[in-house]
């Protein structure tokens, strides 16, 4: 089985054991997402339900639109009834690292309006500790003109190393669908409290938001590399 099947089965059996009739669903963003939205559209269409989307990001809106799925806005449905989105890597205590792929802001607006968040991954992304398996830090959003003094209080406040995120096709940084820059912290010490450190960090003027999710999650799903699916409740 390829990394892509272990993606689909995960993502396939949190749309089929979470989503009813008449659920907003949150839609998250990523590669993994996007074999959730499927299995949502197959279901809408031969079970004839009828579901809202609210999108975590610009991604999440095309796969919606593609999909023609009815398409929410938290102004008209607050209350989420499940949001379904993938992570970066999700450790013992169902602590998240999320935003590899820059949406951590509104992805975590989205999952504070949820009852229920469920994280879809691959077996790539199941960790004991966070850094174990996901290498590249943990990203935070920030107003661009803070960028600086923000890294330097981090690794004043807890060490390890920050870069700010560089665009692919572009020349110069990532912007993100908010208009911020993303700085990826490489921290060393991984036996942190996770939930002072996202609260230390949201303190520091000019932070977004951070990419830890920390007591938002109740279960993961991880496709395994056999096609089978392992579960994480808390
Ligand atoms: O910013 C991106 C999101 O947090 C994604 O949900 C996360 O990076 C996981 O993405 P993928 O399913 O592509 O591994």
């Amino acid at each position: 089985m390829s990394l892509e099947q272990a993606k689909l089965v995960a993502a396939y059996r949190a749309v089929d054991e979470f989503v009813q009739n008449n659920n907003i669903v949150g839609i998250g963003s990523g590669s993994t997402v996007v074999y959730a939205v499927q299995r949502l559209a197959e279901r809408v269409e031969t079970e004839n339900l009828n579901v809202t989307c609210i999108p975590t990001s610009f991604q999440a809106k095309q796969l919606i639109i593609k999909h023609n799925l009815i398409l929410g806005e938290l102004d008209t449905n607050p209350i989420i009834d499940v949001t379904i989105d993938g992570a970066d890597e999700v450790d013992a205590n169902m602590t998240l690292i999320k935003g590899g792929g820059g949406c951590l802001l509104q992805e975590k607006i989205i999952a504070s309006c949820s009852k229920k968040m469920i994280v879809i991954a691959d077996y790539t992304k199941d960790s004991e500790k966070l850094g174990d398996r996901y290498k590249k830090g943990i990203p935070i959003e920030v107003v661009p003109m803070a960028y600086v003094p923000i890294k330097i209080k981090i690794i004043q406040m807890f060490g390890g190393e920050i870069k700010l995120r560089s665009a692919i096709a572009k020349a110069g940084p990532v912007v993100t669908d908010n208009g911020n820059f993303i700085l990826d912290w490489l921290f060393t010490n991984q036996d942190l409290d996770w939930d002072q450190v996202n609260s230390e960090i949201k303190m520091i003027p000019g932070v977004v938001e951070t990419g830890l999710f920390v007591k938002m999650c109740n279960k993961a799903y991880f496709g395994q590399a056999e096609g089978t699916v392992a579960e994480r409740s808390n």
